[in-house]
């Protein structure tokens, strides 16, 4: 690859949390060098374009957000696009809940599925009592470990009613990232299948930017960005 690249990522935006990820994938991009990034909002069917390299599917409430998409006729657009070849598809939180196979803990009819990852994913798996904590959660795939002032296998993680993944029913699932439990077992609570991305916690509330610069190299790899 060679000079500036420019990419274009789209950010669903139902509940909150686009200018968060603006910000971290205009940090991310600028630490990569020659990456140029455009943020657009997501709001209604004609913002699901070809022209989109990349869409983030934010956190919320997955029931929601399921809500929005289909009374926005969105629900398919989105299925359609996200399946498209190169596209790059990133879940945080409700995200994983939407871009999961198989959801436990569905309410009222449940959740729209994009039938994506080959992945049993529990809603609010970490309780509600516990609405939200933070915990430094074990990174299992070398390609996020570092960046330039940054090497380490942790990650701090920012849990608000999180899911996680119970099982991943699929080899092609790469596990990303665990997170040890009081009783010493582990959790699943990032991977990867393809193009897909899913992360139980929120990287956009944090400094760190690792799994915004990961998801922008998934991109880079796999789609036709423009060359500028
Ligand atoms: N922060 C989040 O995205 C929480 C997700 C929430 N547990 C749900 O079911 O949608």
């Amino acid at each position: 690859m060679t000079g500036t690249q420019m990419i274009n990522i789209g950010v669903l935006e139902v509940q909150g949390a686009f200018l968060e990820h603006k910000i971290s994938l205009v940090r991310a991009a600028r630490e990569l060098n020659d990456v140029i990034v455009n943020v657009t909002e997501i709001r209604n069917p004609s913002h699901i374009t070809d022209d989109l390299h990349g869409i983030i599917i934010p956190g919320g409430e997955s029931t929601a957000i399921s809500l929005f998409l289909k009374r926005n006729e969105m629900e398919e657009p989105l299925r359609s696009w996200v399946k498209g070849n190169g596209h790059v598809t990133w879940g945080t939180c409700a995200g994983m809940i939407l871009l999961a196979k198989e959801t436990e803990h569905q309410k009222n009819g449940g959740q729209v599925s994009l039938m994506c990852m080959d992945t049993i994913v529990s809603r609010n798996y970490f309780g509600r009592q516990i609405n939200s904590f933070e915990a430094d959660l074990t990174i299992t795939d070398s390609d996020l470990i570092s960046k330039p002032g940054c090497i380490s296998d942790l990650f701090h993680g920012v849990f608000i009613r999180a899911p996680a993944i119970l099982k991943t029913t699929s080899d092609d699932v790469k596990v990303l990232a665990t997170l040890q439990r009081g009783d010493n077992s582990t959790v699943i609570v990032a991977a990867k299948q393809g193009n897909q991305l899913c992360t139980s916690f929120h990287p956009e509330l944090t400094e760190d930017t690792r799994w915004h610069r990961y998801f922008i190299q998934m991109v880079l790899k796999s789609s036709n960005s423009i060359n500028i």
